[in-house]
């Protein structure tokens, strides 16, 4: 049963008067892997920044927790947002190069520790670590270093510091940038899996990818949700057609269906 994580009513971005954002409502709930598409510059990295705290905005976004009711997260720091259980990547993964894949863990999962015991040598890994290494797929890689390994690879080691750092709801900046096919399915698997119990938020680009893997989907276009619903329903809407294929930027056709990594 899928339960909201997240709510975002009425978001507003305005740049020096320009809205980057215009009044986007958004539900993320548990459960699904939510895919937010949109020809570029439709908004959708700017309320991705706005939801983290690195945009100024008008609006409310409510942090959902089962039994603990709803934070209004407006306002809070960059820090205070992650630690409510808002987590984020980027196109480029951010790892220590230098540390191994279960380090890179291990302080990921240690933000509440102090600097001494992130310092010592652990003798055994905290059993958190231990199952997300198995579910990102590294665990023949703990001990190599972030730096040497595959590009697919340092995606799921940074979407892995986002789960045992505790992050109930992950907004990823297109994961699979640069993957190749097998990375991509392994990729939309492990999306699905983290969705069993946390809600997922896709920004991407590449059209073949959010119909294998997209259970619900927002399709922004000049700052506002132009359409949304299951991959059908938003394939199927002619002002989504006429976004994609009416306009000038080809380069995120629907059709054909694999035309672009931005
Ligand atoms: N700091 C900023 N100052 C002024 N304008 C900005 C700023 N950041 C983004 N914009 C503008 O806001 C609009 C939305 O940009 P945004 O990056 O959110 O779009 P996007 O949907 O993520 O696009 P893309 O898919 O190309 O990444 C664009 O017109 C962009 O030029």
């Amino acid at each position: 049963m899928s339960t909201t994580a997240l709510t975002c009513k009425n978001i507003e971005v305005d740049f020096d008067g320009f809205k980057a954002v215009n009044g986007v409502d958004l539900t993320l709930d548990r459960g699904e892997v939510h895919f937010l598409i949109g020809p570029n510059g439709a908004g959708k990295t700017t309320l991705v920044d706005a939801i983290t705290g690195l945009a100024r905005y008008t609006g409310s976004v409510t942090k959902d927790t089962a039994g603990k009711g709803a934070v209004e997260l407006r306002g809070k720091k960059v820090h205070h947002i992650a630690r409510a259980g808002i987590g984020r990547t980027f196109q480029t993964a951010t790892v220590f190069e230098n540390l191994t894949v279960a380090q890179n863990l291990d302080i990921a999962a240690g933000a509440g520790r102090s600097p001494w015991t992130l310092l010592r040598r652990r003798a055994h890994l905290p059993a958190n670590v231990t199952a997300v290494i198995e579910q990102i797929g590294l665990h023949e890689h703990a001990d190599t270093p972030a730096g040497i390994l595959a590009h697919g690879q340092k995606q799921w080691l940074e979407i892995g510091m986002l789960l045992v750092g505790d992050a109930d709801v992950l907004l990823l900046d297109e994961p699979i940038a640069g993957m190749g096919a097998d990375e991509r399915e392994t990729t939309g698997r492990l999306l699905h899996d983290i969705a069993a119990t946390r809600a997922v938020a896709v920004v991407e680009h590449d059209m073949d990818f959010m119909r294998a893997f997209a259970s619900r989907v927002t399709v922004l276009h000049a700052g506002t949700v132009l359409a949304a619903g299951t991959v059908d329903d938003v394939s199927n809407d002619p002002r989504v057609q006429e976004v994609y294929l009416g306009t000038t930027h080809t380069e995120s056709d629907m059709e054909p269906a694999d035309a672009a990594t931005a």
